[in-house]
């Protein structure tokens, strides 16, 4: 059976300038200890704005936190007013990048097919892709809340060859549960990541399945946390609100002793 290190990311959303940034990683830092990041893997998505100072942070300072960005464009450079390349985060040493948050999907009108090309392009720059799913409230009240996400990450992975699926993290959140302090049941959450976890052993093998990383995300705290940790096929949160109180998301990351 494989072990999955638990993933801890923070998602701050448009939150903390670049000034605010450097305050709130310094204060994770000086709380996190060595045998935390034995434990857990921790890491931030700031704002692009943040990403190089939170970079020469974590560089002169040799902090453990893992850090990554919210976006990317799925083209690699040229005419794309606003846009953000994967190379331009992979010279920031990102780590991670969320593709396909539920907000990405519902004000950026970005498809199956974007999230797609995202992924691949993340993949292309040396980043690791955190895949973000999940249904809206009235799929759930349907039903077809598996179904809904299992088309997702079918669609977010589509022709992507097993040695890049194998790194991916996948995010499940329910978007009725993101931010409105409403929390997936843990059991409930726990049917959709086991359905996830069945999902990628039917594209790829049983074995890459297990070995994939299947976050939470929507309303966790260090209140819920534990709960569903305790989850066979959830192995870590991703965090929104919560992300923004350093001493909050340090206990999230401590979750086993909540
Ligand atoms: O969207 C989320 C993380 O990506 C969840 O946000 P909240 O934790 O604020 O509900």
């Amino acid at each position: 059976m494989t072990t999955r290190t638990p993933i801890m990311a923070g998602n701050w959303k448009m939150n903390l300038n670049h000034l605010e940034a450097i305050a709130h990683v310094q204060k994770l830092a000086f709380a996190l200890a060595d045998k935390d990041y034995e434990a857990v893997e921790v890491a931030v998505l700031p704002p692009f704005t943040d990403l190089r100072s939170v970079q020469t942070l974590v560089d002169g300072d040799k902090l453990k936190i893992k850090y990554g960005a919210q976006d990317l464009s799925a083209h690699d450079s040229g005419a794309y007013t606003g846009e953000i390349s994967g190379a331009m985060l992979a010279k920031l040493k990102c780590t991670y990048v969320a593709v396909g948050h539920s907000e990405r999907r519902q004000y950026h009108a970005e498809t199956d097919e974007i999230v797609n090309a995202k992924v691949k392009a993340a993949y292309k720059h040396g980043l690791t892709p955190i895949l973000c799913v999940g249904e809206e409230l009235d799929v759930r009240e349907a039903g077809n809340h598996v179904s809904h996400t299992l088309a997702q990450v079918e669609g977010g992975l589509k022709d992507l060859p097993a040695e890049q699926a194998e790194s991916v993290v996948i995010a499940y959140e329910p978007v009725w549960a993101i931010g409105t302090g409403k929390v997936c049941g843990a059991e409930d959450a726990q049917e959709v990541c086991a359905a996830i976890r069945g999902k990628l052993a039917e594209l790829y093998t049983q074995e890459l399945a297990d070995q994939v990383r299947i976050q939470y995300g929507g309303s966790v705290k260090s209140g819920n946390v534990a709960e569903i940790m305790a989850q066979a096929d959830i192995d870590g949160a991703l965090v929104g609100g919560a992300s923004l109180d350093a001493d909050e998301f340090v206990k999230i990351v401590r979750f086993r002793d909540q």
